[in-house]
């Protein structure tokens, strides 16, 4: 049997939802374009009545469950479960501030960097929850050593569907360091500094990507070891407009691994 998944996406275990059910679905899971995630997300706020706190609160729940499944405390390599959270300047950041908090009840113990801060209630209100479950924050990137050194997993939260062009500072060196370590990394909706529709050749290589409402055409080019879908938000309306094709979710999980 033949996976429907286009071929280079198709790195997921056997066993999973797409090897087990697509050859009896007619449709095949759809990756979105750039423009097209742009304007479902629009459409959720405008013509839906969803607010982007409520959306972002569900993004970041989702983010933190599929770090749990694929990472659990009890198969962290170092002592303590540390986790390094990095916060980009538009709404992946604010997924990963609420991953990051989530995660903190869930037993871990992140570490937030949050360089570029919008001036917004949302954001604010986000950081002091964090600041508040005692999540630290770093004054700066550490270097690539350190990471390794210290933390388990690193969250990368910088960019999502909105990126565009060369990567500009701080998140150029961020990004740099980030090639150089060997801890994992999970990528929050998109791998930041990748083109969401074609990737990166020389860009990040996350051992995760959480792809949110539906993954982008660059979910294809994703090699790592766990691809999850998350934000079980999408009205059916919405997802028959945009012929989304989403896999059910297993009963009442807010996460599916790919
Ligand atoms: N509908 C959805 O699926 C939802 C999406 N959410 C999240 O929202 C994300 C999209 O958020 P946004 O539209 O705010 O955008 P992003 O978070 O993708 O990034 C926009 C920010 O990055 C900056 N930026 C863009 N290109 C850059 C470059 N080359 N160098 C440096 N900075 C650059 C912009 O100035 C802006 O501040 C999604 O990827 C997802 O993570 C969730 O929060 C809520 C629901
Ligand atoms: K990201």
């Amino acid at each position: 049997q033949t996976c429907p998944l286009p071929a280079a996406a198709n790195n997921h275990k056997k066993g999973c939802f797409s090897h087990r059910e697509t050859s009896t679905m007619a449709q095949t899971l759809k990756y979105l374009g750039q423009e097209e995630a742009q304007h479902i997300d629009e459409e959720l706020f405008s013509e839906y009545g969803f607010s982007v706190d409520q959306l972002m609160e569900l993004a970041g729940l989702s983010c933190a469950t599929a770090v749990a499944r694929a990472y659990p405390i009890s198969s962290l390599v170092k002592a303590r479960p540390s986790l390094l959270v990095i916060c980009g300047p538009g709404n992946n950041g604010g997924d990963g501030l609420v991953c990051a908090r989530h995660l903190k009840l869930f037993g871990y113990e992140p570490t937030i960097l949050y360089p570029k801060r919008p001036n917004k209630p949302l954001f604010q209100g986000l950081t002091t929850q964090c600041q508040k479950m005692e999540i630290p924050f770093l004054t700066e990137m550490p270097e690539a050593k350190l990471i390794d050194e210290a933390y388990n997993l690193v969250i990368d939260a910088i960019f999502g569907f909105s990126f565009k062009g060369a990567v500009r500072e701080p998140f150029g060196s961020i990004l740099d360091v980030l090639k150089k370590t060997t801890s994992p990394i999970a990528s929050i909706d998109i791998p930041s500094g990748w083109d969401v529709e074609q990737g990166s050749a020389d860009g990040l290589q996350p051992d995760m990507l959480i792809s949110l409402t539906a993954p982008k055409k660059s979910a294809s080019m994703f090699r790592g070891r766990y691809h999850f879908l998350g934000g079980r938000f999408v009205p059916p309306s919405i997802e028959r407009k945009y012929q989304l094709n989403l896999p059910p979710y297993p009963d009442q999980d807010c996460v599916l691994q790919l």
